[in-house]
């Protein structure tokens, strides 16, 4: 079975609505790992929604497990993740407007700019792992230029509405996985997946890490919200 990477991205969003100090990104990583979290995730985005520099710095600092930093190609986070120096780096596309991401990376269509970050990142002994579509040009791509991750994109399968194109999804994750281990690369996979559909995708034969985020902070949210009103009940009655 895979390992759980719990991305905290959504944690910062809630605090960012605010621009206040709670809830802190760090110490919902210390609880996440105390749960049993294999790793923890960040997505530091070029305009910086959600997660800030500083989160980044002290996770750096704190997290006991293994730090996965999630960035665009560009030179100024290569120069951030070269400074903080993450356990690995995702590469991940990034558009300014997109609500979440929307896609892998082209990899097949930059091989010399994306094998240059990566030689960057990993002389520098930082593993990188490319966030990727199930597609066999994307794969080779990624062997290419010396990645030694993947991580598959599932949010095509995760939003597929009826069961046949959910399985289709399913089938051309499957077969990337088998190709991209075939070929020598490690396999993660994530985005968009749930408690209800994240099961198929952890069976995946060789499936090393999936990061998750949205859906178990959407769940921390609710299954928190008793235990929060009645501490406040007592807090306004001074106990
Ligand atoms: C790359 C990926 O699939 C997710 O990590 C996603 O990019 C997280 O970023 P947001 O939390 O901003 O959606
Ligand atoms: N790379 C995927 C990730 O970190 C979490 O994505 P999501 O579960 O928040 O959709």
């Amino acid at each position: 079975m895979p390992t759980l990477g719990v991305n905290i991205d959504h944690i910062a969003t809630i605090r960012q609505a605010r621009r206040t100090v709670e809830p802190d990104p760090v110490a919902a990583a210390v609880l996440a790992e105390l749960a049993g979290a294999d790793g923890i995730t960040v997505h530091l985005r070029e305009d910086r929604r959600h997660i800030q520099d500083r989160d980044v710095l002290l996770l750096r600092q704190t997290v006991r497990s293994h730090l996965n930093l999630e960035m665009a190609a560009t030179d100024e986070m290569v120069r951030i993740a070269l400074d903080i120096k993450p356990d690995y780096v995702t590469l991940v596309p990034e558009k300014r407007e997109e609500v979440t991401t929307e896609g892998g990376l082209d990899i097949a269509g930059q091989t010399a700019r994306i094998g240059e970050i990566v030689d960057k990142l990993q002389s520098a002994g930082i593993p990188v792992s490319l966030f990727i579509d199930a597609q066999d040009a994307q794969i080779e791509a990624s062997v290419k230029v010396k990645a030694q991750f993947i991580e598959l994109h599932t949010g095509q399968y995760a939003e597929a509405k009826e069961e046949k194109s959910r399985q289709q999804e399913l089938a051309l994750l499957a077969h990337g996985c088998e190709q991209a281990i075939k070929a020598g690369l490690r396999v993660n996979a994530g985005h968009g997946l749930t408690y209800w559909n994240v099961y198929p995708v952890a069976a995946l034969p060789g499936m090393e890490e999936l990061n998750i985020g949205h859906t178990i902070i959407s769940r921390a949210a609710l299954v928190g919200i008793e235990r929060a009103v009645r501490e406040m009940k007592q807090a306004i009655q001074g106990l």
